[in-house]
């Protein structure tokens, strides 16, 4: 059985800068998340502290309630692929499955072995002749074939073509149906991955800004466009993120409920935004 993964009161700094102050949230078992961030937000320092490969200044990471630092059976339950590569130089890329099977048991060479022919690559190849998005697919092999219940997948398309991304997303989907596990990717292809992620944490100014089911976020992303009397009026009260006028037509980017009772003006126009934008309005610190 597959138990919660528990971020909590996590606190990283380096001499007197502060990465993260004081995060909790948790992961629940079989949920793809999408991690987001700016540049520096401390996306990269999250995912290292949840897999242990360095330590957090205070709080804890725990699955099942047990802290997971010094315990080889709940460390083995996580897998992290990054941007670093800790392979040796002459390693090929049949040789990091088997470390993968080593490390974490019942490698899915079966699957492993399908995706290097639909990446075209070789498996003889040495991870660091490779270019740099043939080394982002054989990561993502490895991190779609190994036997772990927690995979987070940092930058997880850096420098892969536009037919290699939906090669990734579909087989994703697929591995992630045939066995249901956590995923978290942290990108900034906001777009591409909303038709993946099923839940949403924004990492901003060193704390977590938004965690909450993709539906649910979307539902409270609309756009209030019309004559600009009307649509102040017509938002007075709601969270607006940030307004524009084109010509005399202002829009109103909210994020809050609609009330159901307002009555919508006919020159007033309502529609959805999506993430991506709901990420920028949110996060470029402006009106808010
Ligand atoms: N070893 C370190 N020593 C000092 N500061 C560090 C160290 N590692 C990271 N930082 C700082 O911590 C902050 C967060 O960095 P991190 O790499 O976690 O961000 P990120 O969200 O992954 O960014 P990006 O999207 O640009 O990859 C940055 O301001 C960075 O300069």
């Amino acid at each position: 059985m597959m138990e919660q993964l528990t971020v909590k009161n996590l606190v990283k700094k380096y001499r007197h800068t502060m990465v993260l102050d004081n995060i909790s949230f948790n992961l629940e078992p079989a949920k793809i998340y999408g991690l987001l961030g700016r540049n520096g937000a401390g996306k990269t320092t999250l995912l290292n502290i949840m897999s242990s490969r360095i330590f957090p200044t205070s709080g804890e990471v725990r699955i099942g309630g047990e802290d997971i630092n010094n315990d080889d059976d709940l460390l083995s339950k996580i897998f992290l692929m990054s941007e670093a590569n800790l392979y040796p130089r002459e390693m090929n890329i049949h040789q990091t499955f088997d470390l993968a099977d080593a490390a974490y048991g019942n490698f899915n060479y079966d699957l492993a072995n399908r995706l290097l022919t639909a990446f075209e690559l070789d498996g003889k190849s040495k991870v660091t002749n490779l270019s740099t998005g043939q080394r982002t697919a054989s990561k993502l092999i490895v991190a779609l074939a190994v036997n772990a219940s927690y995979i987070l997948l940092d930058e997880p398309i850096l420098g892969l073509d536009a037919n290699h991304r939906e090669l990734f997303y579909q087989e994703l989907v697929k591995t992630y149906q045939e066995k249901p596990r956590t995923f978290v990717l942290s990108t900034h292809l906001i777009e591409e991955i909303q038709q993946l992620v099923e839940h949403v944490l924004v990492l901003d100014r060193q704390k977590i800004l938004l965690n909450d089911d993709l539906d649910t976020i979307l539902a409270k992303a609309y756009a209030i466009s019309g004559p600009a009397q009307l649509v102040d009026d017509y938002v007075t009260g709601l969270k607006v993120l940030k307004s524009e006028m084109l010509g005399n037509i202002k829009t109103a980017y909210v994020f809050d409920k609609l009330d159901d009772q307002r009555a919508i003006p006919d020159q007033v126009k309502i529609n959805h935004y999506d993430l991506q934008h709901l990420f920028i309005y949110l996060t470029d610190g402006g009106e808010k």
